[in-house]
């Protein structure tokens, strides 16, 4: 049995496995650039950001109905359970799909009946985070979340994601400052490969609750000690890092040093049909490479619970101390 655990960074259209990308192309009518699935999972080295990108967006296109998005949201959720998800904040990219055609209620509506069903069936509680693309205009940003405005009921917060590099926070001051008065929660990639100045705009500009990566935070002493003091958590994806290549091997991934340091570092898989392991995957893969004890990994279960969005009134506060006490309670095989 996994370790229980929550997963705070995960993007819905990164689970899209090539099995269920052929699977959905045949059914939309769509011929896709790759033989098979094979060849496909072969077009998976990437050099950076961008280059995952572009893969990314692109086989987006055979993603087209609401059952579509069910399929996708309900298979990533069996596979996040098997793996010890117990509670799961999900991004989707709203502007990937309306920019193809797909309607944003598509979209929405389509996860969120599998979400719907996600407690009965997989035994994971789920939250929607909606991500704008920060290499898209702030005009457009704008213009997505008023379309979200009949669906706020499914939505918990916004994110920031896609090219971080010349796409700064500052960007979406406004769009920030206009979601916060709806009542959403922020959240924001900053510091993957963006540098570290980009956290702490996230922070101070856009009144981010979390940094999503914030990686490169520790080229900056002094913000790694504000990020301490005001229990700032980073949701951290090892293998994602590894793939994109902000490291250059596992073993030299500096989590350790960022515990060590009393940063608040949560786990998680980022788009794992792409980097090569779920949340327990990662989890795994970063007790072998670097020796993390058992309660190292006891505390990143913990906090993954401590950042989540389940402090919205007496129920969720109930919810989140029965997953505390089944990670407190967790004997590792
Ligand atoms: N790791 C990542 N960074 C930025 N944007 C993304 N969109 C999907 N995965 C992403
Ligand atoms: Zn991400």
């Amino acid at each position: 049995m996994h370790l229980p655990k929550a997963e705070l960074h995960l993007h819905i259209e990164g689970t899209l496995e090539p099995e269920l990308a052929f699977e959905l192309a045949a059914r939309n009518g769509i011929t896709l650039a790759y033989a098979d699935t094979e060849q496909l999972r072969k077009a998976y080295l990437f050099d950076d950001l961008q280059s995952f990108l572009d893969l990314y967006y692109g086989l987006m296109a055979v993603l087209r109905t609401e059952e579509d998005f069910e399929e996708l949201a309900d298979a990533y959720l069996a596979r996040a359970a098997a793996q010890g998800v117990r509670h799961a904040e999900i991004f989707f990219d709203p502007q990937a799909h309306t920019a193809r055609g797909v309607p944003f209620a598509t979209v929405v509506e389509g996860l969120g009946r599998a979400l719907d069903r996600s407690e009965e069936r997989h035994g994971v509680s789920t939250r929607l985070i909606m991500c704008f693309l920060r290499d898209q205009s702030a005009e457009s940003a704008m213009a997505t979340l008023e379309a979200a405005k009949p669906h706020l009921h499914r939505i918990t917060g916004v994110g920031l994601d896609s090219a971080e590099v010349g796409h700064p926070p500052a960007k979406f001051a406004a769009v920030y400052e206009a979601a916060g008065a709806l009542g959403l929660r922020k959240v924001a990639h900053a510091g993957e490969e963006g540098p570290a100045a980009y956290v702490r705009e996230a922070l101070d500009v856009l009144g981010v609750e979390r940094i999503d990566h914030g990686l490169r935070c520790v080229e900056d002493p002094d913000l790694v000690e504000r990020l301490v003091r005001e229990r700032v958590p980073l949701t951290l994806c090892p293998l994602s890092n590894v793939r994109l290549r902000a490291v250059d091997v596992l073993a030299e991934h500096p989590l350790p040093r960022m515990m060590a340091a009393g940063l608040l570092c949560t786990v998680n898989s980022d788009d794992p049909a792409y980097f090569g392991g779920y949340a327990g995957d990662n989890f795994l893969a970063v007790q072998e490479a670097l020796g993390l004890h058992q309660e190292q990994l006891r505390e990143l279960a913990r906090n993954s619970f401590e950042a989540a969005f389940l402090d919205g009134g007496p129920e969720e506060e109930a919810l989140r101390a029965r997953y505390l006490a089944e990670v407190a309670a967790y004997t590792f095989p």
